[in-house]
């Protein structure tokens, strides 16, 4: 697949903080990739590095075109954490503005505004200024800016924070289809139900360095380990002795057993104590909302494996 984003060891400090250190990843034509990590992590950080609005200490960053060449600025779209737009102009005339900057025709990008605006509930919306606008809808008209003018490679950081659930499908479906045709995407979430519908692969970050890099598909092989739910009446002590066990965690009336990696279920579930009340049982993966969390707190779900040395 063609590459047309490569980040290599990218480091940053502010003052005597290092921030990022070691970043490494590529984002492909036509594919989703998402770079997640709790609060402070580092995404934006490594994104504002991207798109040049302050400068790495140390690695590089390359942008190449299908053509081999270097992808120019004008073909990149960037939809920044930090949302704003003009206040106090009306909103085809930002659209219009946006895309004049990025070199784009006029006629095609007015086309594409009322197209767009059509698409995301805001016919009519292109005569009103940005003030008037909700929040989620300057959200809207701003995805709408990052995309105008047809971008080869295209950056969201944060795009669904603040959406409402139907504007979110509106979003998760044009970010889809902007993939199908070609477009790279790299997007930063912390929501992980998102992230697992919709990325090809993923970059997790976790204080500044990587944690797990991968396609979602291996990610899931990789660390998605099993966890068996048991509602009854037990001794959590006799369930943490259980074999293959990792850790529980005890709920009430339930408790959730998270299992090593590699355990066959089947074989496990037959060797279960035979005094063990079983008023309920199930099994199932974790979910990347698991593994998230497990790394953003530190619990011990990724134990065996050092953090950084997962994947090249
Ligand atoms: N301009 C700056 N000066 C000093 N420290 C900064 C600056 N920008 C970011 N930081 C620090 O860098 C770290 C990473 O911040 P960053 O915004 O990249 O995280 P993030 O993963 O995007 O977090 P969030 O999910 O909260 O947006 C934080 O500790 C933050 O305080």
């Amino acid at each position: 697949m063609d590459k047309m984003l490569s980040v290599s060891n990218l480091g940053k400090a502010f003052k005597d903080k290092q921030v990022i250190s070691n970043i490494s990843f590529d984002v492909h034509k036509g594919e989703i990739m998402a770079i997640l990590g709790p609060n402070g992590a580092g995404k934006s950080t490594t994104i504002r590095n991207i798109m040049g609005i302050m400068y790495p200490d140390e690695g590089s960053i390359h942008f190449q075109s299908t053509n081999g060449k270097e992808i120019p600025r004008h073909r990149i779209g960037y939809l920044p954490e930090e949302r704003g737009l003009y206040k106090n102009v009306k909103v085809m005339d930002i659209l219009l503005y946006l895309a004049d900057l990025k070199d784009y025709p006029l006629d095609k990008a007015r086309t594409r505004a009322l197209e767009y605006l059509k698409k995301f509930d805001l016919e009519g919306k292109d005569k009103v200024s940005v003030e008037e606008l909700s929040k989620g809808m300057g959200q809207k008209v701003q995805f709408i800016a990052s995309i105008i003018h047809e971008p080869e490679l295209l950056i969201l950081d944060e795009p669904f924070s603040g959406l409402d659930p139907v504007s979110q499908e509106l979003f998760k479906d044009e970010i889809r289809n902007l993939a199908k045709n070609g477009t790279a995407i790299l997007l930063s979430s912390h929501q992980m139900n998102l992230v697992e519908e919709m990325a090809d692969r993923l970059f997790m970050i976790h204080r500044g360095k990587k944690v797990i890099y991968g396609t979602m598909d291996d990610v899931k092989l990789e660390y998605a380990n099993f966890k068996c739910t048991i509602h009854g009446n037990n001794d959590p002590k006799q369930l943490e002795l259980l074999p293959d066990v990792q850790r529980i965690e005890v709920n009430e009336g339930s408790t959730i057993l998270y299992l090593d990696k590699d355990v066959n279920p089947n074989q496990w579930l037959k060797q279960l104590p035979e005094d063990l009340q079983i008023l309920e049982l199930k099994i199932n993966r974790v979910s990347l909302h698991e593994i998230f969390i497990d790394i953003a707190s530190d619990k011990n779900l990724l134990q065996e494996k050092k953090a950084g040395e997962v994947y090249a």
